[in-house]
């Protein structure tokens, strides 16, 4: 899909917390044309873009081209009346896990803006230094210029990739948006584990930190299939094999992980409601 070049026009972000405020960082760093922030609890932010606190403070010449909205979830109902004003010229682009296109369009509707066009994405944290994995849904209804808006949007803090299916967003969330909990999770259990194996705190800090970029970064760079890289520290009959033979036990990791992502998409699944 062609994306429209030249700086990220300007947004209307509802909801700048861990996720809101690493998408902005992105922003800011790609080139951000004069926004607006709409949160509760921020007090301030980067000139000249404006923070308000409450809907009353949205300035009435503020044409956004994009409403972006990034609160929880549970906050859906409170924050849609807030910004029904503006969804009646600009699409609204959702990272809210398990909200609907259609719940939210219904919920805009009842709101006064009928016919609001609404675009899914689940981004994750990596966004902050321009290294985010998002994956978008756009309904029918969406133009091919608004799917192109939301994709120039989300590539300036990382990759994007869109599904055609809605109901794919339940397991993107549970992988792609949770995922960066999951490796962080490694990074501190490989940690713990080194402390218990006698290494003092802060080199085991160290080199579980560094372990987990490091081959992520690998995994990156070089192209190569996980599985392959995996293979190449393993050498027969030493000490990975050893771990390996653990972690890779069907009832190990297999199923841990079969069974976490399992959990995370019945949870995005019943966000909706
Ligand atoms: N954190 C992640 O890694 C991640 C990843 C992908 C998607 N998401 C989605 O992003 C959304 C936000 O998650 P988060 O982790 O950033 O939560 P958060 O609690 O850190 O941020 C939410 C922000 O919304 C603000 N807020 C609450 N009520 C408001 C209101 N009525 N008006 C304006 N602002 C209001 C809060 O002050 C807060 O700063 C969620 O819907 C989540 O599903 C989060
Ligand atoms: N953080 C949100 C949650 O935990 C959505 C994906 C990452 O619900």
């Amino acid at each position: 899909m062609t994306q429209p070049a030249g700086p990220i026009p300007p947004l209307l972000l509802v909801g700048c917390g861990q996720m809101g405020s690493a998408m902005l960082a992105g922003w800011l760093a790609d080139g951000l044309a004069p926004s607006v922030i709409l949160d509760r609890h921020r007090a301030d932010g980067p000139a000249p873009h404006r923070i308000v606190r409450q809907a009353a403070d949205l300035p009435d010449d503020f044409t956004p081209a994009l409403i972006v909205l990034a609160t929880k979830p549970q906050k859906a109902a409170a924050v849609i009346p807030d910004i029904a004003r503006f969804a009646r010229r600009a699409p609204v682009l959702s990272v809210m896990a398990g909200k609907t296109v259609g719940g939210l369009a219904a919920s805009l509707a009842d709101a006064g803006a009928p016919g609001a066009v609404v675009i899914r994405a689940m981004p994750n944290t990596p966004a902050a230094i321009g290294q985010g994995m998002t994956v978008c849904y756009a309904p029918p209804a969406a133009t091919e210029a608004e799917r192109a808006l939301c994709g120039r949007v989300l590539s300036a803090v990382g990759d994007t990739a869109w599904v055609e299916h809605e109901e794919q967003m339940d397991a993107v969330t549970a992988v792609s948006g949770s995922g960066p909990a999951y490796v962080f999770l490694l990074a501190e259990l490989m940690e713990q584990a080194a402390v218990a194996q006698g290494l003092p705190p802060d080199l085991a800090r160290r080199i579980a930190r560094r372990t987990v970029s490091g081959a992520g970064a690998l995994m990156e760079q070089s192209g190569v299939d996980a599985a392959e890289l995996r293979r190449r520290v393993t050498s027969p009959g030493g000490t990975t094999q050893q771990a390996l033979a653990v972690l890779m036990e069907p009832e190990a990791w297999p199923a841990a992980m079969d069974a976490a992502i399992r959990a995370a998409t019945l949870r995005a699944h019943e966000l909706a409601s």
